[in-house]
């Protein structure tokens, strides 16, 4: 059944989302991630096989700097220490002051009081670009109680009037993951119905989609696109590698593998969008 409040006509096309590829690719965007410690290697080697240039300048010291050299810069919270931290700060100082995109993926709010005030101060500080979590993430930044951990215990649909809520409250694109993945900027919504079961069997899908989307903040102006081109270049990626996988650690390696090889056409010609 259609919902009547969604267009028929996706608000991102696969032939958008194809040249964003190609554009990410071109130009290589230098991506900073200040991500958590389970996750950081395997980040940086999704944004090269992707086609990106990962740096982890995650210090005091140096963060608010490369924030303004950088072309997207990812924060995620997963494991929030008290310098870290501070460097998230800096680093959305210095992406406030010279424009470079952000990308806020709140791992844990809800569940845990104190990172998800850190979450909510680093949105106040200056709005991100993109706000990427799995659903009961994005209900923890209004209050909600999270998930399990780190994983979500609701479902992207259960969640998306506040999803809008967020994303209109805070002038900001929301990327709510799932099964089907929810995008909204507040009045427009992109669905991306790709993906695999396997996805969350590999730890560090979910915070590696953040970095994806910091990359191509990078090469769109729209960052609802930015948003869509990451999620669908990592789910259209995963369901050709788990097409050969034979569990979750032939899946990983695979997962890179085809998000190298993905071309723009073979992305929107595999891309289900509504
Ligand atoms: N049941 C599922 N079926 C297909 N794809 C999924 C499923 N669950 C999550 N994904 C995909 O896995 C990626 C990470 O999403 P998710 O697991 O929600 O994030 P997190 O790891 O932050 O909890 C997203 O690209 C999403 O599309
Ligand atoms: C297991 C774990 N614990 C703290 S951060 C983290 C990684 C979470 O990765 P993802 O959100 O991509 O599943
Ligand atoms: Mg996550």
């Amino acid at each position: 059944m259609t919902d009547a409040s969604v267009d028929p006509v996706a608000a991102v096309t696969p032939d958008e989302v194809a040249e964003a590829l190609a554009r990410l690719r071109a130009t290589t965007p230098l991506v900073q991630s200040l991500t958590n410690i389970v996750v950081a290697q395997w980040t940086a080697n999704v944004l090269l096989a992707a086609g990106a240039a990962p740096a982890m300048v995650d210090n005091p010291h140096e963060a608010e700097a490369f924030a303004r050299v950088a072309g997207g810069v990812l924060v995620n919270t997963g494991t929030p220490y008290d310098d870290t931290t501070a460097a998230m700060r800096a680093a959305v100082t210095g992406a406030q002051a010279a424009g470079t995109p952000w990308v806020l993926d709140p791992v844990a709010a809800g569940g845990l009081a104190w990172r998800t005030g850190v979450a909510v101060s680093l949105m106040d500080l200056h709005a991100p670009t993109i706000v990427r979590g799995n659903a009961s993430e994005i209900a923890g930044l209004l209050g909600g109680l999270g998930g399990r951990g780190v994983d979500s215990a609701d479902s992207p649909e259960e969640v998306l009037d506040r999803a809008r809520e967020l994303a209109t409250s805070r002038r900001t694109v929301v990327a709510v993951s799932g099964a089907v993945d929810h995008l909204t900027d507040g009045e427009r919504l992109v669905r991306v119905h790709n993906g695999d079961p396997v996805m969350t069997k590999v730890t560090g899908v979910g915070c590696a989609l953040g970095a994806l989307m910091a990359g191509f903040a990078a090469v769109c102006d729209d960052a609802l696109l930015a948003a869509t081109s990451a999620t669908g270049l990592l789910t259209v990626a995963a369901e050709r590698a788990a097409r050969a996988a034979r569990g979750p650690g032939s899946f990983a390696v695979a997962l890179l593998d085809e998000l190298s090889l993905v071309t723009p056409d073979e992305l929107a010609s595999g891309l289900v969008l509504s």
